[in-house]
């Protein structure tokens, strides 16, 4: 059975040969290539967070007070890290975030499809951003075997939300992802000091310009002028859901219903009662609010308050295999990587996302082999030590 930990020999092999692309290994690296690949201000839309940042670096930190205990004479030769959700057999339990505006980090425009075709290669679940510049429909397509998450962001037009997630459900999503975090934008300070927000000027619109009920807002329709156009999205975009809202969103669709943002455990108890049917632990990398507490510091709360009752994602933070390991540890079910895949595509298109991807995996594995975890029920009932250093 290959082993996700192979990739180590294919680099050490690869580089013997001169026949692996030379991307960076570490996360660190990653983001320094990246940061100098990336035009300045896509550069600190990207890299950038709410505030002072605090959060952002905290949720990365935080890592640092967790650790693993090894064991000895387990003989962990063969790992088997698959996940079973939502009816899915999932081959790794590393999964792409969603991120609108990929198209501006890649040098084709079609960012979100090369990385669909990322995904594609290596088996790892997309969550693809309702902010993109390929339409939902092609980005399906580019995942072929491989299970896509749609991510909805909720317009106040409840026509176009409706018609958003029938258009996922018929192209073959296997769920919808919610996010709850961002109906308004938090204070951003790079992207005020650049007075930069990309998606404004219609770089991550295709899947509003490609539905009909998008136009059905704005006089002249499909003729409107481009700016037109431009702030009927922005005076749509954002919807500020409450719980009365979950009826509403459970009766669009029959696919799982998962919540995006979702930190208190009240808050994933309550979302379980209304009908949902995933949480997923993040703060959104700490570009919405500064001033709050490391995701992985809640992960557990919430793990105890859901109670086996549905899976639980996770993101925020997540730089390495060791972090996805820790993830797990603490009861995730699924880990997403964010930043480190956008300075992948930045570097190397499909390839570097595909290698970020093939990087993680192959550190999680390798460290689960080390320690003697030989599946992730094991792992998890061990779960990870609080060390108290760090963050
Ligand atoms: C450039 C960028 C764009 C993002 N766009 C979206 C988005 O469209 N929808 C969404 O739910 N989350 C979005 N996120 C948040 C990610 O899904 C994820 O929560 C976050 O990146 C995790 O933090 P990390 O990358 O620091 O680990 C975005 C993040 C970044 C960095
Ligand atoms: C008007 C809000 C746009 C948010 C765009 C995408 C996103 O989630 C991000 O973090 O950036």
């Amino acid at each position: 059975m290959a082993q996700f930990g192979d990739y180590q020999n294919e680099i050490y092999f690869g580089g013997l040969q001169g026949t692996t692309p030379r991307f960076p290994i570490t996360s660190a690296d990653l983001e320094r290539a990246a940061s100098a690949a990336l035009p300045p201000s896509v550069w600190s839309y990207v890299a950038g967070g709410a505030g002072d940042e605090h959060t952002q670096r905290a949720n990365a930190a935080a890592f640092g007070r967790y650790g693993i205990v090894p064991r000895m004479l387990v003989g962990a030769t063969q790992r088997d890290l698959t996940v079973d959700m939502f009816g899915l057999r999932l081959p790794t339990p590393v999964f792409l975030a969603p991120v609108g505006v990929l198209g501006i980090c890649a040098q084709d425009g079609h960012g979100d499809l090369a990385t669909a075709r990322a995904a594609a290669q290596t088996g790892v679940p997309m969550v693809a951003s309702t902010l993109s510049e390929d339409p939902l429909e092609s980005v399906v397509g580019a995942l072929g075997e491989t299970p896509g998450f749609f991510q909805l962001y909720t317009p106040t037009d409840r026509d176009l939300a409706a018609s958003l997630v029938t258009r996922a459900e018929a192209s073959g999503f296997a769920g919808i992802v919610v996010t709850l975090d961002t109906w308004i934008t938090g204070w951003r300070p790079r992207d005020l000091a650049t007075a930069n927000f990309p998606q404004l000027r219609g770089a991550a619109l295709a899947n509003y310009l490609s539905d009909p009920h998008f136009f059905a807002g704005i006089d002249g329709g499909r003729e409107a002028k481009p700016v037109a156009i431009i702030q009927h999205w922005a005076s749509i975009f954002g919807n500020p859901l409450t719980w009365n809202d979950l009826p509403w969103l459970r009766s669009l669709t029959e696919l799982p219903i998962i919540l995006k943002g979702i930190v208190h455990p009240d808050d994933a108890r309550r979302a379980l009662d209304g009908g949902v049917d995933g949480i997923y632990v993040s703060n959104h990398g700490g570009r919405q609010a500064n001033g709050g507490i490391a995701a992985i510091d809640m992960l557990s709360d919430v793990v105890d308050a859901v109670a086996e009752r549905a899976p639980v994602l996770f993101d925020s933070g997540v730089r390495s295999g060791t972090d996805v390991v820790k993830a797990l540890a603490l009861g995730a079910t699924a880990v997403g990587v964010g930043r480190p895949y956008v300075h992948g595509l930045a570097l190397g298109g499909t390839a570097g996302v595909t290698h970020v991807l093939r990087s993680v995996l192959a550190e999680a594995d390798l460290l689960m082999a080390v320690d003697g975890y030989a599946d992730l029920a094991t792992l998890r009932e061990a779960g990870a030590r609080r060390v108290g250093a760090g963050g």
